[in-house]
């Protein structure tokens, strides 16, 4: 879908690009990287808006320095920043934007009302924009990236100023665009942790370079460790350390889970992490746990976050690349 090479973009004080090669195929890929890393700067690039100081991108085999305007004719764009004229409706808006592509006027409004109704936008689509909620024009400018049918779209912080609901919502949209229709998506995020259940694949970029592209799967890959979780019980008042103390003896590395993240539900120190020897770990914990007649809440292969991927001694920051939301709805994030 998009194959870039040695892509370079030099402005006087920054380089925004620098030699960034990357292949994205069909499917969801989130492009992530801190604010200022270069995401919207290599997607103007992609759409041939914004030319590069050096290097070479194609976008579904078509050359970005040279055939711009095909590319977006096949291509979907929704921009970070608000742009909606307030004083027309969505449905004007987006037949608008669909006649723009070419459509002609009867599949422009026939479009224009199937998409608006895939983003979740009804009656208040003939109300003008300006009163709209930004969750609202988020999903205006979703639709008109689609409205002409596109085989790919890029999409700019499609969350941001959204609350967790909101965050949710349209990452489900996303998804969607894709499992419904087969459109396949671009979408930037500074939020590891919210791509992760959305892409079927990451690339992530720093000051303009590639820091990592792999799937979403070999990012969060089997950690290695068990989350063990058990009841107490009367005879066995601390359940989770006297099972940790049997564990312990029967030669397997334990220790506790931390009580935030992914395991906070459960309480501090509730969670055991056991290493896995071998397969016999499983039939070693089972059987301490029945030994001490205890009840087993869980006992999961623990797969690592994306978060910890990049985690580093440092206390990440919130708007760093790998921060996680904040008061993510649902979120696992540790970080
Ligand atoms: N037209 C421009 N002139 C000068 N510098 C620019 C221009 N556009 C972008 N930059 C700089 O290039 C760098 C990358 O910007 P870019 O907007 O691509 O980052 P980003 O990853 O999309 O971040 P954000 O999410 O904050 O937009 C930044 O340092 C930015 O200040």
């Amino acid at each position: 879908m998009i194959a870039t090479e040695s892509l370079s973009k030099r402005f006087p004080r920054v380089t925004a690009l620098d030699r960034l090669s990357v292949d994205i195929g069909p499917g969801v890929t989130g492009l992530v990287g801190a604010n200022g890393a270069g995401k919207s700067t290599l997607i103007k690039i992609l759409l041939g808006l914004s030319p590069a100081t050096e290097g070479r991108a194609e976008v579904l085999g078509l050359d970005v320095a040279t055939r711009g305007a095909e590319i977006r004719e096949q291509v979907g764009y929704m921009p970070e920043h608000d742009c909606l004229p307030p004083d027309v409706s969505a449905t004007e808006f987006v037949v608008h934007m669909a006649r723009m592509s070419g459509l002609p006027p009867t599949a422009a409004r026939e479009r224009t009302a199937d998409t608006l109704r895939h983003v979740g936008l009804y009656e208040e689509r003939y109300r003008p924009m300006g009163g709209y909620s930004t969750g609202m024009k988020q999903r205006v400018k979703l639709a008109q990236a689609l409205v002409h049918d596109p085989k790919l779209v890029l999409l700019d912080e499609p969350t941001n100023g959204l609350d967790p609901v909101g965050r949710d919502d349209m990452l489900g949209l996303i998804r969607r665009v894709h499992t419904d229709f087969g459109i396949s998506v671009l979408v930037t995020s500074h939020l590891l942790g919210e791509l992760e259940r959305t892409c079927d694949h990451v690339v992530v970029i720093d000051g303009g370079t590639l820091l990592r592209s792999s799937s979403t799967s070999d990012f969060t890959r089997d950690s290695g460790s068990l989350a063990v979780e058990v009841t107490d019980s009367d005879a066995v008042p601390d359940g989770t350390g006297a099972l940790a103390a049997a564990l312990a003896a029967a030669g397997l590395t334990v220790q506790p889970a931390g009580g935030t993240g992914e395991y906070a539900a459960a309480g501090p120190g509730h969670v055991l992490l056991v290493d896995v020897a071998g397969e016999e770990t499983y039939d070693t914990v089972r059987d301490a746990v029945a030994g001490l007649g205890l009840g087993l809440v869980r006992m999961e292969q623990r797969r690592h976050r994306i978060a910890e991927v990049f985690r580093t001694d440092e206390q990440p920051q919130q708007t760093h690349a790998w921060g996680a939301a904040p008061q993510e709805r649902g979120s696992t994030d540790a970080a």
